[in-house]
């Protein structure tokens, strides 16, 4: 059976990029995963001035929305290398943090499904057709946690 996510406060909700994880990328901490990804969006851009912003925004929901502002111009390779980016700051969160790494763990071989009813790129949008990469994603760090416990436990 599917695992649909969506909302931290609901089940699964660890498994949104909203929840209170923060995460260190390369020595600097960043308050959630959306915050992170929101900011890599103007990397090496005209408006990367927005970053500390971001950064410094009080709730991933204000740090997506600035990083959604159509008026800044987004970095050229951002289509190409965001899916990488969000890989790596997810699988950063599942290993920091023990207690969502056992829930992720304990889903087994279901499909995470990221049920956002806009999102059909993060997500299965309202009709289920999206590509849901976050459900992608997080089922590829599950795979890369067990063989890494495999790897120790040798
Ligand atoms: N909680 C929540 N609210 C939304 O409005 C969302 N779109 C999502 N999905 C997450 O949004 C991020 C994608 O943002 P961009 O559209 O690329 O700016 C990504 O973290 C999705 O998982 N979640």
């Amino acid at each position: 059976m599917a695992i649909y996510f969506y909302k931290v406060c609901e089940p699964y909700g660890c498994f949104s990029n909203f929840s209170p994880h923060p995460i260190d990328i390369q020595g600097t901490y960043w308050s959630t995963v959306e915050h992170y990804y929101q900011a890599q969006k103007f990397v090496g851009s005209a408006n990367e001035a927005i970053i500390p912003i971001i950064h410094a925004a009080a709730t991933p929901e204000q740090a997506a929305a600035l990083g959604r502002d159509r008026t800044l111009q987004v970095r050229r390779d951002w289509e190409t290398v965001k899916t990488q980016i969000m890989h790596v700051a997810v699988r950063q969160k599942f290993l920091t943090y023990p207690d969502i790494q056992s829930i992720l763990i304990a889903t087994g071989d279901e499909l995470l499904v990221e049920n956002s009813p806009t999102d059909y790129y993060w997500g299965c949008g309202c009709d289920r057709t999206g590509q849901n990469y976050l459900g992608k994603i997080l089922m590829s760090v599950r795979q890369e946690i067990r063989e890494l416990a495999l790897v120790s436990d040798q």
